[in-house]
Order: structure tokens, then sequence, then C-alpha cells
């Protein structure tokens, strides 16, 4: 780990180097720090040019040492140092600056960058604010408006876009280390001042005050619950209130607050727990290291649903070649309109940012209703609806055209991947990818492993996931995986707590202001009632196949509401009808309201079930909701369906709109205290021994048993299990 110079001409090159991501390392900045020194104080040197080794600038501070920066790395007067030479100094960005790899560039006075990098300030996303300068000096490139939108969100920008903001000075397409000493040549003896962005004005639109008050409100909504995206507000309004020294030490003081915070540590579990998912392995051994991953040339899906869709567009922009299969010309042109529309909408997207040459780098779409095309695709992904006889018949016919080497993949949200598999004359090359709606945006991908599926199908899989930008989790096959078991009784707790009388609008809020992105009955409006119910009606839960005189709020001896089921029968499927839980303006209407009309139909339900209703806390909704959700992770872990915590909560956090800043279920209940969520399931399960979910798991139980071991350690207290991945 070095900052190692070479001088071309009278260009001192220095190279941080720190693999992968030459991450700011205290040892790197002292490295840098030395080498720009000796730069400086050379007299063979006139100018300077900062890079990163192995085509990366730098991803930023180094996150490791995160836990011992209490002693601060002098990252900050690096910078300045760079600053302040009176040498040029040009920042070569290839790969990424991201962080205090950006703040660094800011620092040098001159930026070029590689058409194919991005920078970014994504600290928000660690629960922390930039802190080296770089909210005080990006202000005073691109403004205050374009800032507050970088900082806040933390979102990764293009070089094309980062030259257009006026982030960088030139974007190239090779060679940018040589075009950086180039342009460092020919800036030697030229006047610094106005390259030196601390002492530059803030750019500020007219009455910014009013705008930072605005923009603090917007923020509040948007990141409902996170502290570090209100931080990012406050810095910049130092910037603007104060000269540059004094921004400097609010900025600091607001990193050091945010520093000792919850938000921040669940943040960076969430941050590590997202690449740790990427290293799965297997109990028979086989791993990440192990398998190889087959190419993926081209790919087919199957079925242009509202799944289907999003799939293609996904792959699209991943620029896979896909072809997209319907069953007849009606669905065919429904569907490929569909796919035209979300891919105009994401050119345009793009087109927005200063990507012109995006619409030429999508992978080409082909539309047909001939199985036969599918011939030579490397992986085919079915998206019908979830019927496994539709299923398994496409399977069959899947196995007699493709390929040998073609992976079958099915996008289930929980059925059996074996029940397909063994129609297959590959089931070692079938596997579930669970995408999430919409799938060319939700970073999600649930990759499940049948008893049947190979490591190289794994792989494969997962590297599928990297290739659409997604985060992929291999997890086992039971019924609904693990995303979906869990969210199904936080779901169906939600409805018990109506029943018991507390009302949809309630329960929402209490569960949004824990931070989750919507509450379940505005999800399940959104999703439509009609889904579940059909599912439910098939496996005779509801409907004809229900025995008669089954009761109808118990099913064997658990209890079971009927509410959503009335509810689909009087047409009330959510926004899609105009009704369900809430009522809308119109049929296809977001805007939920409550409905007088539910409440008298809960008072009539409560009336003829005879049941008794109590005052439900805020309290009792978040623990009861979250609880029994939290439990069912800790089954999955006993069944071996997930391999350990970090699993469910990248799960959660990116697929179910969990609050990030809390770490993810497993994480928010290891900081809660395993006794308490004990405890309080304990109590809720005596309350209402009809509700066997809320009846502890005896893995909870075992690790209370043990002292409560932080959740790094649950792993290893899991024993022998029957692991089904
Ligand atoms: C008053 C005090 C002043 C203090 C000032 C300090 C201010 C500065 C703060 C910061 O800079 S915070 C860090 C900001 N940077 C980031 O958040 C970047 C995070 N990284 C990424 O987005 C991605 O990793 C990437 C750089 C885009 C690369 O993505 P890719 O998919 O190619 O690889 P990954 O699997 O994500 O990462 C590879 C490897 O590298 C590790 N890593 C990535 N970034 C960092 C980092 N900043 N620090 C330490 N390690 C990092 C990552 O964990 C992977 O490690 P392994 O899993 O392979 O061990």
């Amino acid at each position: 780990m070095a900052a190692f110079s070479y001088i071309c001409d009278s260009v001192a090159v220095i190279t941080m180097s720190n693999p992968p991501v030459n991450a700011l390392s205290s040892a790197l900045i002292r490295a840098v720090q030395k080498a720009v020194e000796e730069a400086i104080g050379d007299f063979a040197v006139e100018a300077i040019v900062i890079r990163g080794d192995k085509g990366k600038f730098s991803a930023g501070a180094d996150i490791r040492e995160f836990n011992r920066l209490e002693r601060g790395p002098p990252l900050v007067s690096l910078i300045d140092l760079i600053e302040d030479s009176k040498k040029p100094v040009v920042a070569a960005i290839e790969g990424v600056a991201l962080g205090g790899g950006l703040e660094l560039a800011l620092g040098c006075h001159y930026r070029i960058a590689h058409a194919q990098a991005y920078v970014g300030l994504p600290e928000v996303l660690l629960g922390l604010v930039p802190a080296a300068g770089g909210a005080l000096r990006l202000p005073r490139l691109i403004g205050i408006s374009a800032t507050l939108s970088m900082i806040t969100t933390g979102k990764y920008v293009q070089a094309r876009e980062a030259l257009k903001l006026g982030i960088v000075d030139k974007v190239v397409g090779e060679n940018t280390v040589d075009e950086a000493i180039q342009l460092a040549k020919k800036v030697i003896g030229q006047p610094l001042g106005s390259r030196q962005l601390s002492t530059l004005p803030v750019q500020c639109p007219p009455n910014v005050e009013a705008f930072l008050d605005e923009a603090m409100v917007k923020v509040k909504k948007q990141f409902r619950g996170a502290q570090s995206p209100l931080a990012c507000v406050e810095v910049l309004r130092a910037a603007v209130q104060l000269p540059y020294l004094e921004g400097k030490k609010k900025e600091r003081e607001l990193f050091q607050f945010l520093y000792t915070t919850d938000q921040t540590r669940a943040q960076q579990y969430a941050f590590f727990a997202e690449r740790e998912v990427a290293k799965w392995t297997l109990p028979s051994g086989a791993s990440w290291k192990t398998a190889s991953p087959q190419p993926i040339r081209t790919a087919a899906v199957i079925g242009l649903g509202t799944m289907g869709r999003s799939i293609v567009t996904s792959l699209a922009k991943a620029k896979i070649p896909v072809i997209a299969l319907e069953q007849d010309k009606k669905q065919l042109d429904i569907g490929s309109k569909a796919v035209m529309s979300l891919l105009d909408r994401e050119i345009l997207k793009m087109e927005q940012l200063g990507h012109t040459e995006f619409t030429n780098s999508l992978g080409p779409v082909q539309f047909t209703l001939d199985y036969g095309k599918l011939r030579d695709v490397d992986i085919v992904i079915e998206a019908v609806f979830e019927n496994m006889a539709l299923k398994k018949e496409i399977f069959r016919h899947l196995s007699g055209i493709c390929k040998p080497e073609a992976f079958l993949c099915t996008n289930t949200s929980g059925l059996d991947i074996d029940e397909m598999a063994s129609v297959t004359n590959r089931p070692q090359m079938v596997i579930g990818t669970h995408f999430f709606s919409p799938a060319h945006i939700m970073k999600l991908l649930e990759v499940v492993h049948g008893h049947y599926t190979s490591s190289t199908t794994i792989s494969t899989a997962m590297r599928l996931a990297k290739m659409l930008g997604k985060v992929g989790v291999l997890v086992g096959n039971c019924p609904s995986f693990v995303g979906n078991r869990l969210m199904r009784l936080y779901v169906e707790q939600a409805v018990f707590l109506v029943e018991e009388g507390s009302k949809p609008e309630e329960i929402d809020r209490a569960l949004e202001d824990f931070g989750l992105a919507m509450g379940p009955f505005r999800m399940m409006d959104l999703a439509g009632l009609d889904i579940g119910w059909k599912a439910r009606t098939e496996i005779g839960l509801t409907g004809p196949k229900l025995p008669i005189g089954t009761p109808a709020r118990q099913r064997g001896s658990k209890r079971y509401s009927p509410l959503p089921d009335i509810l689909c029968e009087k047409g009330r499927f959510g926004q899609k009808s105009g009704q369900g839980w809430y009522k809308y303006e119109k049929s296809g209407g977001r805007n939920a309201m409550p409905d007088p009309w539910l409440y008298n139909f809960l008072s009539e339900y409560q009336r003829i079930h005879n049941l008794k209703t109590h005052y439900v806390t805020q309290e009792e909704i978040i623990e009861r909701c979250l609880y029994v959700l939290i439990n069912e992770g800790f089954k999955v872990l006993e069944d071996g369906i997930a391999s350990g915590p970090e699993d469910i909560d990248v799960i959660y956090n990116n697929g179910y709109g969990w609050p990030k800043y809390t770490g993810g279920p497993m994480y928010y209940a290891s900081i809660v205290g395993l006794p308490v969520v004990l405890t309080k399931l304990e109590k809720y399960y005596g309350a209402n021994p009809d509700i066997p979910d809320l009846k502890p798991s005896s893995f909870l139980k075992k690790l209370v048993s043990k002292g409560n071991p932080p959740l790094k350690e649950w792993r290893s207290h899991l024993g022998f299990q029957s692991s089904m991945l």
C-alpha cells in the first residue's frame, strides 16, 4: 500500500494504491501526503498528476477504519495541502472518485475523467455527511441546487453528467493519465486562484434561505427518519452562511455527531452485509470462490405481463440482447408496446442526465411467438403468472428446445423450484430468480437454490444479478422463500390488529413512522388484494374448496382473518378498483383516503363475530408486526433457508422498503436486544395463543440463553441444521 511517483517531463505522477478500490486508509493518506510534499519541494517538478492504481481513482475513506476514526485521518489537511500548492495539480479520474476520493479530486486544481468513470459523495448512504471539504467546495463549483441533490441522495454521477455539471473539466475516451499530464504541462505557470475552490463564493439561487428551508422539508419527507440527509442540508446552510473555514468547523461537528449514532453503524453494517452475501458458500463446500459462472451473452424472457416487461427492460439496460416471448399475438402486441414505453422512459431519464449514447448501448430486444428462436440463448427467465401447471408445461417445452448449456430460471415469488426442475432434462440448471417489482428499478434478486441446482448455475445466476446492477441473495427453496415468507406474517398481524380495533391508516402511519417505505395496507392496495385472494382460493383457505363448516376466523387451530377475502368479494381490490383498505379518487388512483364505509363495515364485522376490541397503541403495532417478522427470520435461519442474518437484512433493505438506517430486521433485533424481543413475543403469544407465529422460535430462545451474542456470532450458534442451501 503506497503512493509512488514517477516524473514524466516535469510532471510528477502520484499513484494511490490500496487494492481493490484504493480506499483512503490512514496509511495511504500519509503516503500520498508524503509524495505530494516531495513533489512540491522538488525543483524538477512543475506540475502534479494524482491518479489511482488499477483504473480506479479512489472509493473514498476506508470504511473498515471507521471504528478507529476518532484519531481522525489527516485527509482534510492532505486536501488543503493539494489545493494550496503553487504547482498545478490535476486529478486523473478513472473508475470511481467517491466520497473522500472525490473530495480529494475537488482539492486538485483540474479534473479529467475517463468516460466510464463516475463520481459522487455517497457518505449519506453510510449515515454520514461529506466532511473533508466536499460539501463546501462542491457548491462553490456547481451550485447549491446540484450539490443538494448529490449529497442528500448519495447518487453516483457518470463522467459526462459530471462534465455537464462542471465537476470535471474534461472527459476522455482513453489514456486519462496521459491527457492529465498534457493538461498539467499546459497550465504550468498559469494563475491558480480561480481553481482553488475553497476561495470562491458559493453559487446560490436567489432567496437561498427559503430554498434551503424548502429543501429541509422535502428531505424530511423523502428520507423519513434518517438523520444524515438532514445534516447534509445543514452543511449546505453552513456553506452558504459561513466563511469557508467556519463552514469547515460546522462540517466536522456534524460529521462527528453523526459518527456516534446508531444509524451510521447500521448503515455501515448494511454496506458490508451487501458485499458479504455475494460470497455464498454451500454446506457441500462449493462456494463463490470455487464455482465458475458461465457467460450470459443472450437471454430470453417468457411472458410479458408486469414482471416479464420489467425483466426484459432490466436485461436491455444491462446491454444483454434479449428475446421476449408471448403466447399469442394480442399479448405480444400489448407486451411489446409496454416494453418499448418502459425503455423510452429509461432513455429519457438517461438523456436528462446527459447520456446521449445510452440509446445505442441498450441491449437489442426481439419479440416473438416462436419458441424456436430460443434455441441458442444462454439463459431463459420464465415470468408467467404463478401457476405451477403452466410453469411446468413451459419448462418441459424449454427442455426440448434450448441448447443443453442453457440455464432455465423461474421468476416465482414462492413456488417449488424442485417441482419445476423435475420436468426438465437438466434439473441441475434450473434455478429460481425472484425479481421484485418493478424489476428494472428494484435492486433485489432472490436467487433460489433448488435441491438439484448446481454450483455453476448458482454462480451464473449470482453473476446475472451483478450484471443487472442488483444485489443477489442466495436462499433455499421453501414456500415463499425468505422475503415473502416473513412478509406474509407481518401483513397477517396487521390485519389481526384491525380486527382487534385499530384502523388501517393508524397501522400504516405507525410503521411508516418507524421508517418503512409503505405501510402494509397501502402496500396491499398497491399490489392488488385479488392476488392474495386468488392464491388463498387456490389452496382452499377460502372460496369453494373450503370445507363446509370451517369456522370463519379459524383455519386448523390457527386464527385466520377473512377480512381481505371479504373485501375482494365486494370488488375492493385496492388501487386498481378505486377501493380496498382505502378509497381512491378513481380506479387506478394513488391517493389513499380513509374510507368511512370501511369503518362501518369493520364495526359490523366485529359485532357479527363478537370481537372484543381494544385500543391498540403504536408500540403494540410496531412490536407485533415487526417481531412476528423477525421471529420468522430466526426460523428461516434455523431451517437453513438463509445462511445468515445478513442475508435476511439485505433482502429486506433492498426489496421491501425497510429503512436501511436500522440495518434490516435482524440487525434491528440485535440493537433492541434479543431478550427484549423474546419477552415481548412471549407476552403477545400469551395474549394470543391462537397465533402460533408469535411463539418465540427456538433459535431466538437459544441465542438469549447463550447471553445475547452479537449478530456476527449468530451463525456459529446454529449448530446442526438441515440446510436447504
Ligand atoms: C472530521 C473527520 C474527517 C473525515 C473525513 C472522511 C470523509 C470521507 C468519507 C468517505 O469517503 S465515506 C466512503 C464513501 N465511499 C463509498 O461509500 C464508496 C463505497 N463503495 C462502493 O460504492 C463500491 O464498493 C464501489 C467502489 C463502487 C465498487 O463497487 P464494486 O461492485 O466494483 O465492488 P464492491 O464489491 O462493492 O467492493 C469491492 C471491495 O472493496 C471494498 N470497499 C469498497 N469501498 C470501500 C471503502 N470506501 N472502504 C473500504 N472498503 C471498500 C468492499 O467492501 C469490497 O471488499 P471485499 O468484499 O472484496 O472485501
